[in-house]
């Protein structure tokens, strides 16, 4: 026996690393010390050259990095079906900020946010991207649920239940930034709504603010024509002009949307670096347009994954959404081999932790990087048989066959059961919000 103890060894019937020359690997094991990948390698030379106390034998099962959602609105959960079949102006200024301004507050977004993670852990997720109010509340529920996440503080120009204007949501992002600096698993960025709900001074600040202190920015960028046509009406510009203007397109800004772009606008974000996140499937819902996933990425644009929030798409689905956005970019550019089934998981993946300047931590499957993994089990009669396990998640698994999920090489889903949240509570909690929403929406 091998003197080398793991903290945990999964013996895997696949494991798809998500590097740019592994492929899938076949009868692998991944080996995890200190929350930290130390080893991947041949099951049976795992087996003489490591020991665990509870070592995982996942023989029908694919082993992924978690999943990154790169933009979703968590503690809308809350919110799910109260306002659908809409689009995106009527959806936003008559139903969800009125029910916003009504029912958001720290208890809310604490509480909403733990109904997500329940329901982003079930699904495979493990680090998400959030932009919403009470940012503090949601880091309290991510850390206590075990999950990563960036959590974008919203800036916009009107009073809502978290601050009264610009001034006070900037205090209240640099607070919450200092609030948080010594958890690691939690980032804190930026999240300026859109460009038709922020005007030139406080988007000046925020670049100054988010250079200074190295955090990203995340925006609704380009979601609707409606949007373009506000604002060339407006001021004669389309809003990715005046982002440009500002300074803001780079590196450090998280494009959310993105439907409407010309080729030159392609040209510049592709030049400026800027991070685009694809979100189909609101997109879809919300009739708003199809971004052109397939001319970004020719572009050599970092193109990442996002649910949006369960109000516009209506689940947290990471890997039906994959399925969309490979489907959607097919139809869009009317090429069968757009965006195939590896590029559309590295997307889900490795583009989302390098979007939010976490690849080096996470992302993929590579010795040093943070244990953060799923296992889906292909042993269903959906997905049987396997030729190719990366197309068959892709295409043809659902989020029930997620069967374990791991943060820094600690356990949150093990056999479908959670292990760091009681879904009894959640679903009580859950439960207690529709009344009181639904009751207010009825005598309103
Ligand atoms: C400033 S907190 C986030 C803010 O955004 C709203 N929201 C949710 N989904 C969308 C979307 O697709 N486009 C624009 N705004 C959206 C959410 O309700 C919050 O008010
Ligand atoms: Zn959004």
């Amino acid at each position: 026996m091998s003197d080398n103890q793991a903290d945990l060894i999964v013996h895997a019937r696949w494991i798809a690393p998500v590097t740019p020359d592994s492929g899938v690997l076949e009868n692998h094991s991944l080996v995890v010390i200190d929350g930290r990948i130390a080893d991947i390698l041949p099951t049976p030379l795992a087996r003489e050259k490591w020991q665990a106390d509870d070592p995982q034998t996942l023989d029908s099962h694919l082993l992924i990095p978690g999943l990154v959602n790169a933009h979703t609105h968590a503690a809308m959960n809350l919110l799910r079906g109260i306002a659908d079949d809409l689009p995106l102006m009527t959806w936003l200024e008559k139903h969800i900020w009125p029910a916003e301004g009504q029912f958001v507050s720290d208890s809310f977004v604490y509480d909403g946010t733990l109904l997500a993670a329940a329901e982003m852990i079930r699904s495979g997720t493990t680090t998400f991207a959030d932009m919403y109010f009470f940012p503090a509340s949601a880091a309290r529920a991510t850390v206590e649920a075990g999950l990563r996440a960036s959590l974008f503080c919203p800036v916009l120009d009107f009073p809502t239940p978290m601050g009264g204007g610009p001034e006070d949501y900037l205090r209240l992002a640099t607070d919450a930034m200092d609030q948080w600096r010594h958890e690691p698993r939690i980032q804190i960025g930026f999240g300026p709504h859109a460009p038709y709900t922020v005007s030139d001074e406080p988007l000046e600040k925020v670049l100054t603010l988010a250079e200074e202190l190295d955090v990203p920015v995340m925006m609704h960028v380009h979601e609707t024509a409606g949007e373009i046509q506000m604002a060339v009406g407006n001021t004669g510009e389309r809003p990715l002009t005046r982002l440009k203007e500002l300074g803001l397109l780079s590196p450090r800004l998280l494009a959310v949307h993105m439907t409407q772009l010309t080729d030159d606008e392609i040209a510049l974000v592709a030049e400026t670096g800027t991070q685009v996140v694809h979100c189909p499937e609101s997109n879809l819902k919300l009739a708003s347009g199809f971004a052109p996933i397939e001319k970004l990425r020719q572009a050599g644009v970092n193109v990442a994954l996002g649910t949006d929030g369960a109000a516009s798409n209506n689940d947290l689905d990471m890997i039906g959404e994959a399925r969309t956005a490979a489907f959607l970019a097919k139809g869009v550019s009317l090429q069968a081999d757009a965006l195939p089934a590896a590029e559309v998981l590295k997307m889900a993946t490795l583009n989302g932790a390098v979007a939010l300047g976490r690849d080096s931590e996470i992302g993929s499957l590579e010795i040093g990087k943070q244990a953060d993994m799923v296992a889906v089990d292909l042993n269903r009669i959906e997905t049987q048989p396997v030729y190719d396990p990366v197309a068959q998640l892709v295409y043809a698994a659902s989020r029930d066959q997620v069967t374990h999920s791991w943060v820094a090489g600690r356990c949150l889903l093990a056999n479908r059961q959670l292990t760091t949240l009681n879904e009894a509570l959640l679903l009580k909690n859950a439960q207690q919000w529709q009344q009181q929403i639904a009751g207010a929406e009825q005598r309103d």
